[in-house]
């Protein structure tokens, strides 16, 4: 039996909903196909005949091969009268299309849309040809309406991506068009039969009184009764049960399982007709469409629980507060109100100089938290391309824009869930992702770029910066009202030159994990070594000291790490200082830091690994300073 608590739940999260609207939406192509099959159609002119008969265009057939057959259509049902959309839409018509040349031709066939009057061309256009899967799999000549025959079908076509994503590209229009199509099938009256009669599903229309406009013969022979007997009664007076007004108060649409008679159903209600009226339908549990469906979300659970696993596994690894290394006066008093603020869900802005440790601390807060067992997630804010912004922290649907993932993508706050977001450098996020951001931070809920419903997710945000927000207001490149939300907890990390007295606890944390970790005998400073480590001013903070010990513990030829050898590595450390690299930033020495930067490039061939390691910074801030000082690599 199907948890349809879980179903719901997990359709939530994952947004899975619209995967199974990518079935629903086969099963629609389909029907149109099913429908196509039925119209009786023996010849090309008898096609032109009928199709324009029904409204659903004027077809001209302008290539026949043993290969393929193109069809234009003009005045199309679906689009002809509609504005520029961007998009190709017309699948409805593209079904009926295939299923009458199946006919015709006796043999199965598919159309794709490759022109389309939605997409600025004149008229619409189908590329017909014999479909991919093995013609002994199917006999869509055989009338048989049953549900499985038309759910195998679809589950063929779901695994054809490039026809999932080609019909799927427009989920917003997806439902206009569909009402569209409704509309006026409920209009079309052939031979007394209508396009709803030959849907082979169950379904019934409801008007927004609750009333059953259209029962189709199908779902009134399940009921045993007739269309007449059900037809304008209310849904209460039926006694079904029916979630019509929270469907087209929310415009959302509403799933449910439910046992009618003897029948498990899975039932699904989505708003039509412009949100006048809802569409409801009867799917059996133990069709092969649900169970599909099932295999579809139970997949996208697997990687969900993938990444989310991967991310929380990560998160474990992290330092927690207590293991922070920290024996300055200033940081001592920092620690009691870090453990004070992970505590709660409060959004932290933590600041200070490249290398002082902020994405540490973030690690720390997180670990420290309620949210300790669920995803740490780190956005380096400074390698994420402007155009990308969007989709990588709120994901977006399947076939939201050109180039995007065929199944859409989850977005960092939605794999979040539970969890931190720990946005390094926030100073980087374009300002129209800001305003985005701030929506989020004020009503913790968001849109998946090409998504129509809205997602709330329980994330607590950690900023970090290293840039002056403040002049950045001013200048207009920050949002003063999100600048607002982020401040609410304010933690400074001063630079390790005004805390000089943790480079002994520093030193010796950083040697005896190194060693630890590839294997080295632990070794030890010499005090005099130490006394210098004391007197330089570590422009690089804790990431430069680290790289420094971390050498030293490698190229040291004794267990103790003479004096000499620490100063040798100093002079090395100072000269890439004095060429300007790692100093505080002011205008002044940016221009050197610039000169100096682009030497080195050149002189390493523009190689950012080697030139990085000359100047004894990372790549990451190489490759900061590189967009910061906008040079041309
Ligand atoms: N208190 C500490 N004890 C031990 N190691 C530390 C401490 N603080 C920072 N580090 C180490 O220093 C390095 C730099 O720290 P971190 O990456 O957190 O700095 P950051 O301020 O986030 O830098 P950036 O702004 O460049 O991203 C890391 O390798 C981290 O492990």
């Amino acid at each position: 039996m199907i948890n349809i608590e879980k179903l719901k739940s997990i359709t939530t999260t994952l947004g899975t909903r619209n995967n199974s609207k990518v079935l629903e939406e086969e099963i629609y192509y389909n029907t149109a196909k099913n429908f196509g099959t039925r119209l009786n159609i023996t010849s090309f002119d008898m096609l032109t005949e009928k199709m324009s008969e029904l409204g659903i265009g004027q077809v001209r057939i302008t290539l026949i091969s043993d290969s393929k057959i193109i069809v234009q259509l003009h005045e199309c049902f679906t689009c002809g009268e509609m504005e520029y959309r961007g998009e190709s839409i017309c699948y409805f018509e593209g079904g009926i299309l295939a299923g009458a040349i199946s006919s015709i031709l006796g043999r199965n066939m598919d159309a794709v849309e490759t022109n389309c009057h939605a997409l600025g061309d004149n008229y619409c256009e189908f590329k017909v040809t014999p479909e991919k899967i093995q013609e002994t799999d199917l006999d869509i000549n055989k009338k048989d309406d049953n549900m499985v025959n038309l759910a195998l079908h679809s589950l063929r076509l779901a695994k054809n991506y490039s026809r999932v994503e080609h019909k799927t590209k427009e989920f917003h229009y997806k439902n206009q068009r569909l009402n569209q199509a409704l509309k006026r099938a409920l209009e079309i009256n052939n031979s007394n039969k209508t396009i709803l009669d030959n849907m082979p599903n169950f379904l019934a229309m409801i008007d927004n009184n609750g009333v059953v406009i259209k029962i189709n013969k199908q779902y009134s022979e399940f009921l045993k009764t007739s269309s007449s007997e059900i037809e304008n009664k209310n849904v209460n007076t039926l006694g079904w049960k029916s979630k019509y007004k929270d469907v087209l108060n929310n415009g959302n649409s509403e799933i449910w399982q439910e046992q009618i008679g003897k029948e498990e159903f899975i039932i699904f209600e989505s708003p039509v007709t412009e949100g006048n009226g809802v569409l409801r339908q009867l799917i059996p549990t133990d069709s092969e469409f649900v169970k599909l469906m099932f295999d579809k979300i139970s997949f996208l659970e697997r990687e969900m629980k993938y990444y989310k696993n991967k991310a929380v596994a990560k998160s474990s690894e992290t330092t927690s507060i207590d293991d922070l290394s920290v024996s300055s006066q200033s940081m001592k008093e920092v620690i009691p109100y870090m453990k004070k603020v992970s505590k709660t869900d409060a959004t932290v802005l933590l600041r200070g100089e490249s290398g002082t440790g902020k994405t540490m601390f973030a690690k720390a807060i997180h670990k420290e938290s309620h949210r300790k067992n669920s995803p740490f997630i780190c956005i380096d804010c400074t390698t994420i391309p402007e155009n990308f912004f969007e989709a990588e922290l709120f994901g977006y649907e399947p076939g939201a824009f050109t180039g995007a993932n065929k199944n859409g993508k989850i977005g960092k706050l939605e794999l979040a869930h539970g969890g931190t977001v720990f946005l390094d450098e926030i100073g980087e996020i374009p300002l129209e992702t800001q305003a985005k951001l701030l929506r989020f931070l004020q009503e913790k809920e968001f849109e998946r770029i090409g998504a129509i419903s809205t997602k709330k997710v329980d994330v607590r945000i950690i900023a970090a910066t290293n840039q002056d927000l403040e002049v950045m207001i001013s200048n207009g490149k920050f949002r003063k009202d999100l600048y607002y939300r982020l401040n609410v907890i304010n933690i400074n990390l001063p630079p390790l030159r005004e805390r000089l007295e943790e480079i002994p606890a520093l030193v010796d944390k950083i040697l005896l994990d190194f060693c630890k970790e590839v294997g080295l005998n632990i070794k030890e400073f010499q005090e005099q070594g130490l006394k210098e480590l004391i007197h330089y001013h570590w422009p690089g903070n804790i990431r430069e000291l680290e790289n420094l010990v971390k050498r030293l513990a490698i190229n040291s030829e004794h267990s103790t790490i003479t004096k000499e050898e620490v100063v040798k590595e100093i002079q090395k450390t100072k000269k890439n200082v004095n060429l300007g690299i790692n100093n505080p930033v002011t205008d002044l020495k940016e221009l050197t830091e610039k000169d100096q930067i682009l030497k080195v490039l050149e002189e390493h061939n523009f190689n950012k690994t080697s030139a990085a390691d000359e100047l004894g910074i990372t790549r990451q801030t190489l490759y900061n300073k590189i967009k910061r000082y906008e040079i041309e690599c």
